[in-house]
């Protein structure tokens, strides 16, 4: 039965024969948000993502998308997600135009071509052969084809990988559009910035395991976290950490009379977060042993 929400994971297992890629993933995606699926190179996110798009089969688990198992989804259940995988497979002697267009046909209700090209920054190359493409190019049209069959539900398997800083901003618009009409989006990068600018929820994932789901403000406490002012006094820099940053901002300006020196407030970004979480999660399975 379909639910409020877009994605139900229990207990999910996929063994490789010489790894358990995923170990007991339990993920839930609500309809409507944008899902950050975060982890270092081989923790099991594509695979987790793989699963839930139909392409692999899982051990064990049970698996909802969109209210059906993936395993055994038939083609209307297909037309309602859309999918960016990591790899793109073709060197297509099609235009662009004709491409999205071609792609568009396979859709009960697709978006407008033109209208997707433009959003994806590729209306210069619309008459270009997909394999003139360069690899940020290549890119925005895995990312066009994703989206032209109008899904509810879109996988984005590290969509920004080769985008230049400006594409990188304009697909984080048409996300975020996305998002306003109501599109589901699980999304897996290594860009922090990126998941703290999309996503409603993050989850981070090691060898397998899901180590925790947040929002990006609260990610291991860091919402919680203790502020750090600094600022270069005459006797060279100083730095406070407290938990009222505000308030010792004010002592420095009454200490200064205005303008304090080189004054910063820092509290541990997604990255710090991500980066301790990442670190205690490698540390846990050596003090188990040590602890044997
Ligand atoms: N077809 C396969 N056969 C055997 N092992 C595999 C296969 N696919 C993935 N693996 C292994 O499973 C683990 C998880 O791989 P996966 O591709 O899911 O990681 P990832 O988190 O997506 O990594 P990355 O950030 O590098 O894309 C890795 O150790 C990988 O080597």
């Amino acid at each position: 039965m379909e639910n409020d929400n877009a994605v139900r994971v229990r207990g999910l297992v996929k063994r490789y024969p010489d790894k358990v890629a995923v170990d007991g993933v339990d993920l839930d995606i609500h309809r409507g948000e944008v899902f950050a699926l975060l982890g270092p190179n081989g923790a099991g996110k594509t695979t987790t993502v793989e699963i839930l798009e139909g392409y692999r089969h899982a051990d064990e688990g049970e698996i909802s998308v969109l209210g059906s198992d993936p395993a055994h989804a038939d083609r209307v259940w297909r037309s309602r997600i859309g999918i960016v995988a990591q790899t793109t497979r073709d060197e297509a002697v099609l235009s662009v135009a004709e491409m999205v267009t071609h792609f568009a046909g396979f859709y009960p209700n697709p978006r407008d071509p033109e209208q997707v090209i433009a959003s994806v920054g590729l209306q210069d190359k619309r008459k270009a052969r997909v394999r003139s493409l360069s690899g940020g190019q290549r890119r925005r049209l895995d990312v066009a084809l994703g989206v032209i069959g109008n899904p509810e539900l879109l996988f984005l398997d590290e969509p920004t990988t080769g985008f230049d800083p400006e594409a990188r901003r304009q697909f984080w618009t048409l996300i975020e559009e996305l998002r306003t009409e109501g599109t589901t989006v699980l999304l897996t990068t290594h860009y922090l910035d990126e998941a703290e600018h999309l996503a409603d929820r993050v989850g981070v994932i090691a060898d397998g395991r899901m180590i925790e789901v947040a929002t990006p403000e609260t990610l291991g406490g860091r919402g919680a976290r203790t502020a750090r002012v600094s600022w270069l006094a005459a006797d060279g820099q100083h730095e406070v950490r407290t938990d009222q940053p505000t308030a010792e901002v004010a002592r420095l300006m009454a200490e200064y009379g205005g303008e304090v020196p080189e004054l910063e407030v820092r509290r541990p970004s997604l990255e710090d977060i991500y980066l301790e979480l990442i670190g205690s999660a490698a540390a846990a399975p050596e003090l188990e042993g040590a602890l044997k």
